[in-house]
């Protein structure tokens, strides 16, 4: 599949959530909707989805999503309990990267994938703070497929809301700064009837 440099005619819409000790903005519409809809299919055929395990209180559990990493380098990876053997680039995911670096302003290293496969699948509070990230990492996360709701909580600012973020096809969330030492954040279940989605999410990983 080949792409085309997009042509910025119609200019992304910049939300940015301005929430104290974070910096977290959300790019509507970053991919076009045809964009979205041929990296959609293409992701959801080409990526080698894993069935990750975790042992709860001695139980062995499916985590309830499907993922992958891609990365520059293809060593054996440890991370959140979970064992990944990480793939080389492929043209989609090429493509993402360059266009979510042109705003980040960093070289991604690795992409974290989930899939979603319906309102049952999700992932739990949890920060992005693995010390291979660094201190202050920059994430972008790109989503495609049914909508769903990131949700963010501070750590300890108990008069501080929780933040909920519809994140829709074709959208990009960067976060950088200090979110991830004061804010989680997660998918929850939902009980609609909704179809499947697919999460990217670029980090810089230092070995
Ligand atoms: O699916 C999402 O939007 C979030 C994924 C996430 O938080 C992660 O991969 O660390
Ligand atoms: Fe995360």
């Amino acid at each position: 599949m080949t792409y085309q440099k997009r042509l910025f005619d119609e200019q992304p819409d910049a939300i940015d959530f301005k929430l104290p000790d974070a910096d977290v903005v959300l790019y509507t519409n970053f991919f076009s909707s045809e964009e979205s809809n041929k990296l959609f299919k293409s992701l959801k055929e080409t990526i080698e989805w894993q069935q990750d395990q975790v042992k709860f209180y001695g139980k062995v559990m499916d985590v309830p999503r499907l993922t992958a990493l891609y990365g520059n380098d293809t060593n054996v990876y440890r991370y959140s309990g979970l064992t990944f053997y990480p793939k080389n680039w492929n043209e989609d995911l090429q493509f993402i990267k360059k266009r979510v670096e042109s705003v980040a302003k960093v070289e991604f290293t690795s992409c974290l994938l989930n899939y979603y496969r319906d309102g049952r699948d999700s992932m739990d509070w949890h920060q992005d703070n693995e010390k291979e990230l660094g201190n202050n990492p920059v994430i972008a996360s790109v989503t495609f497929g049914a909508m769903r709701t990131f949700q963010l909580k501070h750590l300890n600012r108990t008069d501080l809301n929780r933040v909920d973020i519809p994140l829709n096809h074709g959208d990009f969330l960067l976060m950088q700064g200090k979110t991830q030492h004061f804010w989680k954040h997660k998918i929850p279940k939902t009980k609609k009837q909704i179809g499947s989605r697919i999460n990217l999410t670029f980090r810089v990983i230092k070995h």
